[in-house]
């Protein structure tokens, strides 16, 4: 029969291809192509779901159901839209989707990882698994099943705004970071078939993951966010496709393709490097996602000629449209297009059945609703230990006294005076250590209660006071402050850096330390011995102020567990981290990669000075 009822496609037990076969051959062009539709939340209520045939809903950048809402308040949400999709004929069930670029970052009292800037440095891509994994079970604390990560970008300029999303300039090192997949899906098992999707739909602990933004996305022009990138195919291959082989290999379930372009093609309108390469070449059988409104930006002006957008889009091989509002003129152009042949129902099948298959390989179908069970794991101390572990090896020692002096780190947590002072906006600020796509898109600044973690200055008091140190904080001192105090201390902390951004917001062509941030630098250190600590979402240009400080600290976007850092700084663990992006003099160098003919930077890919754990 044409109804769901117990039709094979329901049973389990059956082989994962006849399942998708028999529920294909039920389906009409609008269940199809429903299917092929992603929402987003705010449009997603349970009629819309049913009316539609919609296949999956996302959250955008801080779309909640509602500020600080708990677990369980997303659980009822995302099972209120499943109800509107199993009470559809077919009873396919509905993907809920979400950013998790450094844990679950739109949700209150997430743990927050750093950034994956950071995690590059930790060149620890076991650690990076456990993360994923992490990561899998507070996004499934809120019911979620699937997100929009890793980004497995090889950014290749600074100056892009997402460069802190990539693990690396390196291809090697953002294939070995890959691992995070495994955490996020599940490690496929001894003997299990490599290359196609994996998420260990058994203990509904994992999610399905997405490796974005397809492909050279981190190699644009000038690092200018969604650009052209310009570069051979041989190029293509050996920068930026290598960590989609590992994605592949790995069992990732979808991959995100980027805004950017391809020597001028845009890669949403790519049918060779999406049809050809990804799907034929390197046989990757999951389902290919755009991104946000991607098929808009397809045209100049976005969204001139959403016909042509959906043609080039769904011919090029893209089998599900982060739409994500105007969902009815999606379905009726896509249904258009498909009963005047302009695109053949081979296609949309294929599309819908790459859908299915991961839907059916995660265990959707069998357990489509969330429950509370794991609601506990939102934020647990677990988490946050690891993450605070993430810190620590983030870091990496730039410098460390002097010429001619002793090294200043670790730093003794009884001060000799009795007093230190710690200075900088970015010490006491979780918001900036978190930076972008944290509890809202852009990300936020200051301490007010927008989540829960440690700030850098908390981190530090916790670490020397109980020795009977006294921490004096100042956030900006002035040259008269210092010049009158600077007898009370025996050295400084000054925590400087960037304010949180994401995406277009974040390109930049100076990278200059914000100010007040070189003030503070030159205040302090120039009358007391300092340790200048840089919370950024890439390098910034510091040779100038290199010679007045004693000691530099790369410390990234460190997430909630701002003790990490302290935990380094007053040697309960040694510096390890080692750069995963060259540091430039001057951003006229850029872009200046590791392997560059010309390659002349302050510190080099792989600079990291260590340091042992102090006894005392
Ligand atoms: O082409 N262009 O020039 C362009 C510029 C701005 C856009 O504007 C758009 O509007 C924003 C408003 O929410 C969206 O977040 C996206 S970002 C997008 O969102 C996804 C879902 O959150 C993430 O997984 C992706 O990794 C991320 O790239 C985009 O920036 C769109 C396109």
């Amino acid at each position: 029969s044409k109804e769901g009822g117990g039709a094979r496609y329901k049973d389990p037990t059956r082989p994962l291809n006849a399942r998708i076969d028999d529920l294909l051959g039920r389906m009409t062009l609008a269940e199809k192509i429903g299917q092929m539709s992603q929402i987003e939340r705010e449009k997603a209520t349970p009629d819309v779901i049913n009316k539609y045939f919609i296949g999956s809903v996302l959250s955008g950048g801080g779309s909640v159901p509602a500020a600080n809402a708990p677990p369980e308040a997303w659980v009822k949400m995302v099972n209120d839209m499943q109800g509107g999709a199993l009470s559809t004929r077919l009873g396919i069930p509905m993907l809920y989707g979400i950013d998790a670029v450094h844990g679950h970052g739109s949700v209150y009292k997430a743990t927050i990882f750093p950034h994956n800037i950071g995690l590059g440095c930790t060149r620890d891509p076991e650690l990076v698994k456990r993360i994923g994994a992490a990561v899998a079970l507070e996004v499934r604390a809120t019911g979620i099943p699937y997100i929009f990560a890793p980004c497995v970008a090889v950014c290749r300029d600074p100056r892009w705004g997402r460069c802190y999303e990539s693990f690396s300039e390196h291809p090697e090192l953002v294939q070995n970071m890959t691992s995070i997949i495994s955490g996020f899906q599940g490690e496929i098992p001894a003997g299990g078939r490599k290359g196609v999707p994996f998420v260990a739909s058994g203990g509904r602990r994992n999610v399905a993951a997405c490796a974005k933004h397809y492909v050279g996305d981190g190699g644009t022009a000038g690092g200018i966010n969604a650009n052209d990138t310009v570069a051979t195919f041989h190029e293509l291959l050996s920068l930026h496709m290598p960590p989609y082989y590992n994605a592949v290999i790995r069992g990732v379930a979808t991959v995100m393709v980027s805004y950017s372009s391809f020597n001028g093609v845009k890669m949403h309108a790519n049918h060779f490097l999406v049809t050809d390469f990804l799907k034929k070449r390197l046989r990757f059988r999951g389902f290919v996602i755009s991104d946000y409104q991607g098929l808009d930006f397809i045209t100049t002006p976005e969204h001139a000629d959403y016909l042509l957008s959906i043609k080039l889009g769904i011919l090029a091989g893209i089998d599900m449209v982060m739409i994500p509002f105007n969902y009815t003129e999606f379905i009726d152009d896509l249904t258009l297009l498909v009963q005047n042949g302009t695109i053949p129902m081979s296609r949309i099948d294929d599309a819908v059945r790459r859908i299915l298959r991961v839907k059916f390989t995660m265990g959707l179908f069998e357990n489509p609703y969330a429950d509370t069970s794991l609601a506990g794991e939102l934020g647990k101390q677990e988490h946050r230990d690891l993450a605070r572990e993430a810190v620590r090896k983030s870091l990496v020692l730039l410098k460390n006294g002097k010429p001619g002096d002793k090294p200043l780190l670790p730093l003794p947590k009884k001060a000799y005076g009795g007093s230190i002072l710690v200075a900088g906006s970015h010490a006491d600020d979780l918001g900036s250590q978190c930076g972008g796509w944290t509890i809202t898109w852009q990300g936020f600044t200051g301490n007010n209660n927008l989540t829960a973690g440690t700030t850098i200055l908390d981190g530090i008091k916790r670490a020397i006071e109980p020795a009977g140190t006294d921490v004096v904080y100042a956030g900006n001192p002035d040259a008269d402050f210092v010049q009158r105090n600077k007898a009370r201390f025996d050295y400084a902390i000054v925590v400087v850096g960037e304010p949180p951004y994401a995406e277009t917001f974040g390109d930049n062509s100076n990278l200059t330390i914000p100010a007040p941030g070189p003030d503070v630098i030159r205040n302090v250190c120039g009358s007391i011995r300092c340790v200048v600590v840089i919370v950024s979402g890439r390098q910034l240009v510091v040779e100038p102020y290199l010679d007045a400080i004693d000691a530099l600290v790369a410390a990234w976007l460190p997430g909630t567990e701002g003790q990490g850092v302290a935990d380094v700084l007053f040697g309960d663990y040694g510096f390890t981290g080692k750069l995963s992006r060259t540091w430039f003099r001057s951003v006229e160098q850029l872009p200046m990669n590791v392997g560059d003919a010309h390659y002349d930077p302050l510190f080099p890919f792989g600079f990291g000075l260590e340091t042992q754990p102090s006894k005392f």
